[in-house]
């Protein structure tokens, strides 16, 4: 992260958690009531560190009942919206709905989409725009695959995935962009890309925005970094001058852990 003179952030660190394929509706009342109460009692500043989640559609009613109910300063949004808004697409959910539920974010080409539902670049390209036609921001995720790290070609491969991603759009259109770096090899395993490999790569996207479009723009945009996220490494990795938060999964299940991690300012200054 980039701090000025006086402390402020730079850009405003993002702490958002994939939930995946977890937590039914109740399980994410509950788990929203204990991370609320585990960050007020922390004293946590929202408009300084940002914290939101990312549930299943399914639970994306009662978080919204919740959070607008007791006011609470989390943000939060889909994993995943239909290119399309509306007509014959059998189990796909478009972003005129996700917006209507009070979502301000939605994920867009996780690794897991592109691997398991095959998501293409053209695809996602079409899901940032249908994000943007609904006001949603865009949290675009892009990362590598362990036999392209291998061969040393992890840098070339985020990069080609940003631009087809981005390609077209202007910078006005992509003011709420937020790009995570998520290389595919870290998440879920354990392993996480050192904090110098999250910095170097959120430090490469950094500069491709600007040759796509502007220094300044490429200053503005958020650069995550994603792949097995713990209270225990989120300090390391957000030293990083260009990485900007975090996307985790498994630990943003557990309330305490994952408001840990949002509290991360806490373990720099331990
Ligand atoms: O894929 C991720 C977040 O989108 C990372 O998952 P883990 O934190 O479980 O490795």
């Amino acid at each position: 992260m980039t701090t000025t003179r006086d402390g402020a952030y730079v850009r405003r660190p993002l702490i958002a958690g994939n939930w995946k394929m977890n937590m039914d509706h109740i399980q994410a009342i509950a788990l929203v009531q204990k991370l609320a109460w585990t960050l007020d009692d922390a004293g946590h500043d929202y408009g300084r560190v940002e914290v939101s989640v990312f549930p299943p559609f399914t639970d994306l009613r009662s978080v919204q009942t919740l959070v607008a109910g007791d006011k609470l300063s989390l943000t939060y949004g889909a994993q995943d919206l239909s290119a399309q808004d509306s007509g014959a697409y059998t189990g796909d959910i478009p972003g005129g709905f996700l917006a209507k539920l009070g979502c301000t974010q939605v994920l867009i080409g996780h690794s897991e989409r592109r691997e398991i539902h095959h998501e293409n670049d053209e695809l996602i390209h079409a899901k940032i725009e249908a994000a943007l036609r609904h006001q949603l921001s865009p949290l675009l995720c892009v990362g590598e695959g362990l036999q392209v790290r291998e061969a040393g070609d992890h840098v070339r491969h985020t990069l080609a995935q940003v631009e087809a991603a981005l390609q077209g759009f202007t910078a006005e259109q992509l003011s709420e962009l937020v790009i995570a770096y998520e290389p595919v090899w870290a998440i879920g395993t354990g392993k996480t890309a050192g904090p110098e490999d999250a910095q170097e790569l959120a430090q490469a996207i950094r500069s491709k925005l600007a040759e796509l479009y502007t220094a300044e723009f490429a200053d503005s945009v958020r650069v995550l970094y994603g792949g097995s996220v713990k209270s225990s490494n989120v300090a390391a990795i957000l030293e990083g001058a260009d990485v900007d938060g975090a996307l985790v999964g498994g630990a943003s299940l557990d309330a305490e852990e994952f408001a840990k991690i949002a509290q991360f300012e806490k373990h720099i200054t331990a």
